[in-house]
């Protein structure tokens, strides 16, 4: 069943068309990397795909979105801020209550940033702001997560244990990765874009790092 489907999706800046026309539909329990030169699109098809989404969605921007002047569990919280009443959350954001505490506590730990919680998040390396991110996205537990590179800031073994983390919390996905080895790994479809068109949509396991190479 599909979970997203757009059609005749385009964008355009200053009246320049930068995006489509494009067409695709993602099936539940679809874990697609979106691969392509830089420039070639895939934030710009990101964004209107979370525009398309249902609510619920994590969507992790390149630019993260975390406001740097809070600490790191209430960036984290904020995955969960439509799950309760605003009375509930504010409280929360006030005096963080023992369970959501320890649920982002355990999130962190898993991430490497367990000494981190009450850290403004501006005070933190690209690195670690860029889990930051991510564990708000697994906080979230949507249905689908839409991500723009959420691990280009990490080194290998550390942007594996990520991305380990982002698929098996949602086996639902759209991540544009600009390392072809991750995207094969933690994907089973690829699609390829290239000036703003889908040059290429197969299933990972028929594809090598050789047959993504021509997009770039
Ligand atoms: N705010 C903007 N104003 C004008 N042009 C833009 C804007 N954002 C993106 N573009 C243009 O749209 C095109 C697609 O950009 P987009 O950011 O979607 O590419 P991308 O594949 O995500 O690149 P990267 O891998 O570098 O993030 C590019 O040509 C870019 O110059």
């Amino acid at each position: 069943m599909a979970i997203l489907a757009v059609n005749d999706l385009s964008a355009s800046y200053g009246g320049e068309r930068v995006l489509g026309p494009l067409s695709l539909s993602l099936a539940s329990g679809e874990r697609v990397a979106l691969v392509g030169r830089s420039g070639a699109g895939k934030s710009t098809l990101l964004s209107l795909l979370y525009d398309e989404a249902e609510s619920g969605t994590a969507y992790m921007p390149q630019d993260l979105g975390l406001v740097d002047t809070l600490s790191v569990f209430h960036n984290v919280y904020m995955g969960q801020l439509d799950r309760h009443t605003t009375l509930y959350s504010l409280c929360n954001l006030l005096f963080p209550l023992k369970k959501p505490r320890g649920e982002v506590q355990g999130i962190l730990d898993r991430l490497g940033l367990g000494d981190k919680l009450r850290e403004p998040a501006g005070e933190l390396s690209g690195g670690q702001r860029q889990r930051v991110a991510v564990a708000r996205a697994l906080y979230q537990q949507g249905s689908l997560l839409l991500a723009d590179e959420p691990v280009s800031a990490l080194d290998g073994p550390l942007a594996r244990r990520v991305m380990a983390a982002l698929t098996e919390a949602y086996p639902t996905s759209v991540i544009a990765l600009h390392d072809v080895e991750l995207a094969l790994a933690f994907s089973d479809r690829i699609i390829g874009i290239q000036d703003g068109h889908i040059a290429l949509d197969e299933p990972s396991a028929r594809l090598t790092a050789a047959d993504l190479q021509p997009l770039y």
